[in-house]
């Protein structure tokens, strides 16, 4: 019998995937076999579940709630408060810009709703997505509609409507480049001010959007050290290793071998490094199950193949595979 990832992972930390209503069909072997959390890609987003003011669509999201407690998987929820993926209807108010009360009353009532009808079967929500911005020189927080409707507290105020509205979830701030050392103290200063304000935040979600190259080991331990010295716990929310740099627009038709033994070694580090911190993190979670289910053959290129997960096209294990369970 082939390891089998969650097994392997048992005393470290639970592993998760994202997946959507297609996915849990094709990719059930593996899922059930592997993996012991769940995240929905996408439909338990505001786009998806909150399309217009009086309409709530629960139908996808409860489709991968439901097979999650059927399998006795965790449902990590993703997520309430972004400035992606949120209809426009949140911001508005007839012909003008909604007001800050306005805004704020539609933010309590979407993150109430949800995490209301998730109560009981989600285990962690991330409740602001990406509120940081990338640039280095500049404002701390990103150009955001909540933004601009609440001001720079609509932060504080998602996590306040996220406790009270389900007071057993673990709530996470969660962002990208999180490694990156200019944008990981901006995140670090953003939660610490947090948490000195009584906001509760329970841990900080490192999404991990990694490639063969960057972020080198260092940045992610310091990372690490960094954001775990807030005494919160901390989640890598969406793991993925590309074949290609961020902005390297190369493409192949088949994954090169010399790029897939550079994943593997570094799949093996990573999980290395990872192991060593496992009193800190309460879950990894990759972003897709295989190779042939994976946002990244569609960012930031349309249509350019990549190969950043455990499992091939054809859901065989690659050698990034054995190098995280073979310790
Ligand atoms: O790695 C990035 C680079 C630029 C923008 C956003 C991201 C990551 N952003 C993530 C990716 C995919 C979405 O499905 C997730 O909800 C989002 O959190």
């Amino acid at each position: 019998m082939s390891k089998r990832l969650s097994e392997t992972y048992r005393e470290y930390f639970p592993i998760g995937a994202a997946v959507t209503p297609v996915s849990i069909d094709t990719h059930k072997e593996l899922l059930v076999g592997h993996f012991s959390s769940l995240t929905a890609e996408n439909q338990m987003k505001p786009g998806i579940l909150h399309p217009s003011e009086h309409i709530y669509n629960f139908e996808q999201g409860d489709v991968i709630a439901d097979f999650a407690l059927q399998n006795h998987m965790l449902l990590r929820g993703h997520t309430l408060v972004w400035h992606n993926q949120t209809p426009e209807w949140f911001f508005k108010d007839g012909g003008k810009a909604a007001s800050r009360t306005l805004a704020l009353k539609r933010m309590k009532e979407h993150i109430y709703t949800v995490m209301g009808h998730y109560k009981g079967r989600t285990c962690a929500w991330d409740v602001v997505n990406e509120a940081i911005a990338d640039q280095a020189e500049g404002p701390a927080l990103r150009q955001a509609p909540w933004l601009t409707a609440v001001g720079g507290d609509y932060i504080e105020h998602a996590f306040r409507y996220a406790r009270e509205a389900d007071s057993t979830a673990k709530l996470f701030y969660n962002d990208y480049n999180e490694c990156d050392p200019v944008k990981s103290k901006k995140i670090y200063e953003l939660v610490k001010s947090l948490l000195e304000r009584g906001v509760p935040v329970d841990g900080i979600g490192m999404q991990g959007h990694w490639n063969i190259y960057v972020p080198e080991l260092d940045k992610i331990r310091r990372a690490i050290e960094l954001y775990a010295s807030l005494g919160i716990s901390l989640q890598i929310t969406e793991l993925d290793i590309s074949l290609f740099r961020f902005d390297d627009g190369t493409a192949y038709e088949k994954a090169p071998a010399e790029l897939i033994e550079l994943q593997a070694e570094r799949y093996g580090r990573i999980f290395e490094l990872l192991r060593e911190y496992k009193a800190l993190f309460t879950g990894i979670t990759f972003w897709g199950i295989a190779d042939d289910d994976t946002w990244l053959s569609y960012f930031p290129f349309r249509d350019r193949k990549n190969w950043p997960l455990l499992f091939d096209d054809q859901h065989r294990q690659k050698k990034s595979f054995e190098n995280i369970t073979n310790f």
